[in-house]
């Protein structure tokens, strides 16, 4: 079992030390008494998910797995958002090798977050759209702090969430509700989420937050981690299974749809009417 001893974690702490040395766009630390991993999500300004960004976040829940993490508290080095979903720059006119390897590694971290052995909980110190969104959907639990928007916009920039990520908002707020959100791209303020259920608490200050967290990790102290972990896998197993089916092809279509011009066209329009930062013409 992780941290049986106290050399073990002391090992596990010292490793995670020096990962997160090589990790500049999250921050992993560990505190050493309840074993609890923190990833911090530190990619300036509003945490976009580019590529490397994505690939650090998958290499950390890698690490976290195979170093048999106690419970993941994933959060933003940001007051103000947590993360503002796929970088919407990287995203235009883009190289359609990049697009691939980003939309692959995307998939990649749904899968080893979503599908975790080990208990996860959202720390959502921050607006969370769309891929923020994601990245909070596929903990198991939300803290969301006040006056802050959360929800999947795909729809209002031109483009359908994918079928893994439809079930995951299914599975967390129900289909009636999730089938309003999805098609209108609804973003939701902090209590507006707490009452459809997209967030489990809301919380004044980070600090409150981190407590809830903590809380909820706990809970499973008693529990024995594979009699957990099996139950998470019979539950969501078979949204992982799906995806890794159908992995591939996603990404082709993924690529075919955002490099088409249709796609580029409205996607610059979003970028221009929403986005302070504008396109160089
Ligand atoms: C076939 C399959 C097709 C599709 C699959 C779909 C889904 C897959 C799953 C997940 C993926 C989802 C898709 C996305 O994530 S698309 C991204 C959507 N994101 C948004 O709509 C957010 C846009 N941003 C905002 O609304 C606001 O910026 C925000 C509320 C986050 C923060 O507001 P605030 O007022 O605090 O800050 P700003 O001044 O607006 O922004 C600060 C700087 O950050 C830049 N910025 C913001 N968002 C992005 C972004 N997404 N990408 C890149 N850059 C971003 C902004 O331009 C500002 O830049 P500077 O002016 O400081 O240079």
């Amino acid at each position: 079992m992780a941290f049986r001893t106290a050399r073990n974690l002391a090992y596990f702490s010292n490793y995670i030390r020096n990962y997160s040395t090589n990790g500049p766009l999250v921050n992993v630390t560990v505190n050493e008494k309840s074993g609890f991993a923190t990833a911090t999500l530190q990619r300036p300004s509003v945490n976009s998910l580019n590529l490397e960004l994505l690939t650090e976040i998958s290499h950390t829940l890698q690490q976290l797995e195979k170093n048999k993490c106690r419970g993941l508290i994933l959060t933003s080095a940001s007051n103000k958002v947590f993360s503002a979903g796929l970088d919407l720059f990287e995203l235009h006119k883009p190289n359609a090798d990049k697009i691939k390897q980003m939309w692959s590694t995307l998939q990649e971290v749904w899968i080893k977050l979503y599908g975790s052995s080990y208990p996860t909980v959202a720390v959502v110190n921050g607006h969370a759209p769309a891929g923020g969104c994601m990245l909070a959907l596929s903990c198991e639990y939300r803290v969301m702090l006040n006056n802050f928007i959360i929800g999947l916009n795909e729809a209002q920039i031109g483009f359908s969430a994918p079928m893994w990520l439809i079930d995951g908002m299914r599975n967390t707020i129900g289909s009636r509700q999730a089938e309003f959100a999805l098609t209108a791209g609804t973003l939701f303020k902090t209590e507006e989420a707490l009452k459809i259920g997209l967030v489990d608490e809301v919380a004044q200050s980070k600090e409150e937050a981190i407590e809830k967290a903590e809380k909820f990790l706990n809970k499973f102290a008693k529990i024995p981690p594979h009699a957990r972990s099996m139950t998470k896998a019979a539950l969501r197993g078979a949204n992982i299974q799906a995806l890794v089916r159908n992995k591939d092809e996603e990404v082709r279509s993924y690529v075919d749809f955002v490099t088409d011009s249709q796609f580029q066209d409205s996607l610059g329009e979003f970028i221009e009417l929403n986005l302070k930062q504008k396109l160089s013409k």
